[in-house]
């Protein structure tokens, strides 16, 4: 075959043939598919106008862009794709093999409950477990395994429905940025006296998204100044409109304190399924479902939630689940009864994994434990890879900003938390007044007030390169590591002008950023001590990192700032002065400042010059 010259480089052109790679696949992974040089690609590459390193990962415009260019006909696989492959390899079809229409049965509805803080979540989900104590098996006492199924008259038929036992859309979203779909059917909690607010529009934002049809529970209709009505006029500006208005959402008033309209609310969750979904599925196949919670027990090892999605859970199964496998020990309901299977829509506690699984992972009965061993260890193998090279996937706010320049983003999103509510309101008000002209928006799609949870990060992720902005506050641990691991920008300030001055530089394409932090060590203090002359001295242990004599600090409590502008100015290792202190280590810090409290974070960081790209 002919291998034209381009950019004075030789390549074997493909001829329109189709090759595949994984998203966020560099310049190599593709010389790989077509047997070429990949010092070659990025000399192309670098012909057609881009400058991308070969490890690099880069965007599926670009891998197209090449393709197109070497005649290939490129096919970017998604990592649910991906999975859906390796499972084919070994003959399973996963949300698929449903059956002969003979053979599907009724489900019951699954739920999430979702809304504002504060507007009855909890008290809503603790409601409708009540209601329907009489119906607990005898000996069973509540237990939360995340999820629990209850059951409800409906047309003289007794239904299930089965209901997330996790408040909120952060179960949700973090769910479905892993691709799994579990909630059939939401309940948008709104509080009659407070109305519609932020979080309500986001969580239905977040329904709509996901086209699950919406019940409305209008709660705490007993308080004074209560007006339901107004809820649903409300509610009609965001296409939600009331039966009773001539729409087909369904609303329904309720007491989650005092259990008024609850039973009222479960026959309408049941209409809507019924009207809206065909909710039916196989019960006599191989088990699959998602896992909806899990944790290490100190006793039990590995416990997980899953729910039941299709075909029968059975004790003594060889299930894989995520990038965890074993056979099934023992499960439990939700009233902490065993049992010895699961249905459709039934959440239960599976013990008998290796390890713990993920929140949103999909688990699949295999025919045998080997079998179960292999589909693990070949996801775990190629996450690594993929984290690897997702690390470098998403966008940093630097190149979304110089995306926005050439025209490519008009939109920046921000997440933004802070410290005390006012001043979240006050970035959030100056940022959306930032004026650069029509070409480029900014849309805060989440501000709260609190330390950056996992549930921001994960918030980033679904909406695909959001940047978090944490003014005063910190990642929780968990949130630092996803974030770390997806590749997440988060920024930090402390000081209102300057955040507002470098994304208002920065939309204006003058953000020229030559020194990030660079997190050094933190520690956690477990004493404090009195020392005359120098103040108060820490007893902390070291926690990630290395705690180094004369850096820069900062002291966090609760996950947010305390005084930033700090230096350790003395470091100890039982008496003796010491230079560094590494992670695990106990030692004696000071940092000049005597509000220190136990269980406050020192964090310690460094400047350091950017690397240009
Ligand atoms: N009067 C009245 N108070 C209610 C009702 N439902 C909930 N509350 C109160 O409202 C407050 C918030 O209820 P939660 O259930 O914690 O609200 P939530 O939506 O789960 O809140 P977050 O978990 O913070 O998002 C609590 O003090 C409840 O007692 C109701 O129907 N009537």
């Amino acid at each position: 075959m002919q291998a034209p010259a381009i950019g004075g480089v030789q390549v074997q052109r493909g001829n329109g043939q189709t090759i595949r790679l994984s998203r966020g696949a560099s310049l190599s992974d593709f010389a790989d598919k077509i047997g070429a040089n990949p010092a070659s690609l990025v000399q192309i590459m670098l012909h057609l106008g881009e400058m991308v390193t070969a490890t690099q990962s880069v965007n599926e415009e670009t891998l197209q862009l090449l393709a197109a260019e070497l005649d290939y006909n490129l096919l970017v696989v998604s990592p649910e794709e991906e999975d859906r492959e390796l499972l084919e390899s070994f003959d399973i079809e996963f949300g698929e093999d449903e059956g002969d229409e003979g053979d599907l049965v009724a489900r019951p509805p699954v739920v999430t409950v979702m809304g504002h803080v504060d507007h009855g979540k909890t008290k809503l989900l603790d409601a409708i477990r009540h209601t329907n104590e009489v119906a607990r098996e005898a000996g069973g006492i509540t237990q939360h395994i995340g999820a629990y199924q209850i059951a409800a008259e409906h047309e003289g038929e007794d239904r299930k429905i089965t209901f997330i036992d996790t408040p909120g859309h952060e179960a949700f979203t973090a769910m479905r940025a892993r691709g799994a779909k579990v909630t059939d059917i939401a309940v948008l909690v709104v509080a009659a006296d407070d109305g519609v607010k932020p979080q309500t529009i986001e969580a239905l934002n977040h329904a709509q998204a996901a086209e699950v049809p919406v019940v409305v529970a209008v709660n705490k209709v007993d308080k004074e100044g209560a007006d339901p009505n107004k809820v649903r006029a409300q509610l009609t500006e965001y296409g939600l409109v009331a039966e009773e208005y001539g729409g087909s959402t369904l609303f329904v008033d309720i007491s989650a304190k005092n259990g008024t309209g609850i039973d009222d609310l479960l026959e309408a969750i049941l209409l809507t399924a019924d009207a809206e979904l065909d909710l039916r599925a196989n019960d006599a196949m191989d088990a699959q479902g998602v896992a909806i919670e899990a944790h290490l027990d100190r006793g039990r090892g590995p416990v997980a939630t899953v729910l039941v999605q299709r075909g029968t859970l059975r004790v003594g199964d060889s299930i894989v689940c995520g990038e965890a496998f074993g056979r099934v020990r023992a499960m439990l309901d939700d009233n902490g009864v065993s049992i010895d299977e699961a249905g459709p829509s039934r959440p239960v506690q599976v013990l008998g994994l290796t390890a713990v699984p993920g929140a949103g992972d999909n688990f699949i009965v295999v025919t045998d434990d080997r079998m179960a061993r292999q589909i693990a260890q070949q996801r775990a193998a190629r996450k690594r890879t993929a984290d690897m090279a997702r690390s470098g996937r998403r966008r940093t706010l630097e190149e979304l900003f110089s995306e926005m320049e050439k025209g490519q983003v008009d939109e920046l999103k921000l997440i933004i938390k802070g410290d005390v509510s006012g001043s979240v309101e006050a970035l959030e008000d100056a940022l959306l007044k930032i004026d650069v002209g029509d070409e480029v928006r900014l849309r805060v799609l989440h501000r709260a007030v609190g330390a950056i949870t996992e549930y921001d990060v994960n918030l980033a992720v679904a909406d695909d390169n959001a940047v978090i902005i944490g003014f005063n506050v910190r990642p929780e641990v968990r949130a630092r590591d996803l974030a770390e691991r997806e590749g997440v920008d988060i920024r930090y300030y402390s000081v209102i002008y300057q955040a507002i001055e470098e994304i208002e530089a920065a939309l204006k394409g003058m953000l020229k950023p030559e020194f990030e932090e660079v997190q050094m060590g933190t520690a956690e203090v477990r004493e404090v001590f009195k020392v005359p002359k120098i103040g108060n001295i820490a007893g902390a242990l070291v926690r990630s990192g290395t705690i180094v004599r004369n850096s820069k600090a900062r002291l966090i409590r609760n996950g947010v700032v305390i005084s930033d502008n700090l230096t350790v100015s003395s470091l100890r290792r039982f008496k003796d002065d010491a230079t560094e202190v590494r992670e695990g280590f106990e030692c004696g810090i000071g940092v000049g400042y005597s509000d220190i409290k136990i269980d406050d974070v020192i964090e310690t960081f460094e400047m350091r010059e950017k690397p240009r790209v």
